[in-house]
């Protein structure tokens, strides 16, 4: 791996993606940007190279189709440059879980859960025999929220979240760092897709805040970053009471509150 590694970034021809591409051509990196809206891979690829001097590369895919995520995987296991992975491509859908299409929800979770899960798989092996690199997760603070109403988009993020949890378990110790990263409201076009106005709306970060607050936690080695979070004794909270019941969680004998009574 050189000394500075290309980062490869899904969903980079727009939004948080684009953004994270920028933030790293800052850096130095070059850059594999993967989407499938060429014409805006092309603009975003021009500016970088010639802003920040460093190379750009575009794979187009579609990360719901078979043979374009097969090479995607192919590139992140034979492109030795590549020593960070962003798994940013995302969807959202509107509408509860009994008017949302099973092909929509079907889709959402093939680009959200399935996609992100097979890159991860296609780079680990080889940044663990490298001992260093470092895969970006990102998932959304509605993967710990199912009372905001986005059942199916909650549960691909709580997906995204528990398998970045359990990554960082088995890769950390190789020297491979990955971290989740836990956007809520970000000025982005995903909610036109979802069919809402992002203007009307409370509390949207822009989306540069939320890259730049991202990387804080990139560059201090943060497992889970959750830039709107104000209070982060919270999230150790949520998280310390998880790992408190762990101890517990295991059992021969069902808890006395579900033995029937002599
Ligand atoms: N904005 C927000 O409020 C929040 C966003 N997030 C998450 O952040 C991530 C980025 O979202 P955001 O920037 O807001 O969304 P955008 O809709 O602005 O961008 C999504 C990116 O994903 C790409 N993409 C979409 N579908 C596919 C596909 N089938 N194959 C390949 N690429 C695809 C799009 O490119 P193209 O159309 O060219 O393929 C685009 O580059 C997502 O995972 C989202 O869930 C999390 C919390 C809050
Ligand atoms: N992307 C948003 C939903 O559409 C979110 O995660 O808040």
């Amino acid at each position: 791996m050189s000394q500075i590694p290309a980062v490869l970034i899904t969903g980079a021809s727009t939004g948080i993606g684009a953004t994270y591409a920028e933030r790293f051509a800052r850096r130095g990196h070059d850059l594999v940007l993967v989407a499938r809206d060429v014409a805006r891979m092309d603009a975003l690829a021009s500016r970088l190279r010639q802003e920040a001097g460093v190379m750009v590369d575009i794979l187009a895919a579609d990360l719901t189709q078979a043979a374009d995520l097969a090479k995607v995987e192919a590139r992140l296991r034979e492109d030795a440059r590549i020593g960070i992975l962003v798994n940013n491509a995302g969807t959202a859908i509107g509408g509860s879980f009994v008017d949302q299409s099973v092909e929509d929800i079907t889709k959402l979770v093939t680009l959200n859960a399935t996609a992100l899960l097979r890159l991860s798989r296609a780079i680990a092996p080889r940044l663990a025999e490298a001992g260093e690199g470092a895969i970006v997760n990102i998932g959304s603070v509605v993967g710990v929220a199912p009372e905001f109403g986005m059942t199916v988009y909650g549960a691909s993020k709580a997906f995204v979240q528990f398998l970045s949890q359990g990554l960082a378990q088995e890769l950390g110790p190789k020297g491979v760092y990955v971290q989740a990263v836990l956007p809520a409201t970000t000025r982005t076009e995903i909610w036109a897709h979802v069919g809402a106005d992002v203007d009307t709306m409370s509390n949207v970060m822009e989306v540069g805040d939320l890259v730049d607050a991202a990387l804080v936690g990139f560059d201090r080695r943060e497992l889970v970053t959750i830039p709107p979070l104000q209070d982060a004794e919270q999230w150790e909270a949520f998280d310390g009471a998880r790992k408190a019941m762990i101890g517990n969680i295991v059992n021969a004998l069902p808890a006395a509150r579900y033995r029937k009574p002599a």
